[in-house]
């Protein structure tokens, strides 16, 4: 059995980490870290990274009718034991340098953008929308991948096209708003808004566009409870609300301002805060985490 340690380590983001396997896969692992308000939280949330993982692998099924995918195994022998249930084995593709972003609501970035000038990425919107305003239709609102701690730059389509070919950006357009389309739809069956999500695609040796990354996660993505959607204001979180809750409340003793890293998490925060992931997980898959290697 292989250890992570034979693996070189060639990417990281805030929450996962990226290995090279051999010439044509890698690793991908995703860890029980959890990000609020910007900061990566000192307290990790047990079985987090599996249940990020097993809702990818859920997606990449659900999805595989629309385009391939990366997901070469989850259960394997080159998977180290310490990562096994929440890594992935996906084959290595040449990545194309666009955040593909679909949204079905108006909200974070998007909103901003739309207060600011009407529309997003160039995508004009009709006036008068509420944050949290469900979109007439699901808009394609590509970003630029920022360093480590910035934010994504939002680009106009026309950008993406200038810099990867016009072809190859309509193909990445329609392939985000069909998978979104797929998601939203699935998701909000199950109770469950799909406001936004994030996709990475690739492509492999013959061209083909493949879907990467992780899909359709709570990290990718906003999740929020159908039963208390309201426009007009900002949506509670369907997984991080009870982080973010506890936070900004007195309890805490931290100043969101002040710009300082938050402080651990409480047993009971970090409790609630695992069973909306599980619940998450298995309200969309109808599946039991149970069942998923650990
Ligand atoms: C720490 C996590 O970083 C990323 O996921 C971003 N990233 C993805 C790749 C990638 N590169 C080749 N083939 C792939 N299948 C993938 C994927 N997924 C590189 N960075």
């Amino acid at each position: 059995m292989s250890t992570l340690a034979d693996y070189p380590k060639i990417a990281a983001g805030k929450v996962r980490e990226l290995y090279a396997v051999d010439d044509d896969h890698l690793l991908l692992v995703a860890s029980d870290r959890i990000s609020a308000y910007d900061f990566i939280l000192d307290t990790p949330i047990p079985d987090k990274g599996r249940v990020l993982t097993a809702m990818s692998v859920f997606w990449f099924e659900q999805l595989a009718d629309l385009l391939p995918n990366h997901l070469v195994a989850y259960d394997d022998p080159r998977i180290p034991a310490e990562v096994r249930g929440r890594a992935l084995i996906v084959r290595r593709l040449t990545m194309e340098p666009v955040e593909a972003v679909a949204r079905g609501y108006l909200t974070g970035s998007g909103f901003a953008d739309y207060q600011r000038t009407g529309a997003v990425c160039g995508v004009l919107l009709p006036e008068g929308l509420p944050e949290s305003a469900k979109l007439p239709t699901p808009i394609f609102t590509p970003a630029t991948k920022a360093e480590i701690g910035a934010h994504d730059e939002n680009v106009t389509f026309d950008d993406v096209a200038a810099q990867i070919g016009l072809k190859q950006a309509e193909e990445i357009r329609e392939a985000t708003l069909a998978i979104y389309e797929r998601g939203a739809q699935l998701a909000a069956e199950r109770g469950i808004l799909l406001a936004d999500t994030k996709f990475e695609f690739g492509r492999d040796a013959t061209g083909a566009l493949v879907l990467g990354d992780e899909v359709l996660t709570p990290d990718s993505s906003r999740y929020w409870p159908a039963d208390s959607y309201e426009p007009g204001r900002s949506q509670p979180s369907f997984d991080k609300q009870y982080v973010r809750d506890w936070l900004t409340s007195p309890e805490s003793g931290w100043d969101r301002k002040s710009n300082t890293q938050p402080p651990p998490l409480p047993a009971e925060v970090v409790a609630a805060t695992r069973a909306r992931y599980v619940e998450a997980y298995e309200r969309i898959s109808g599946r039991s985490l149970a069942d998923w290697p650990a």
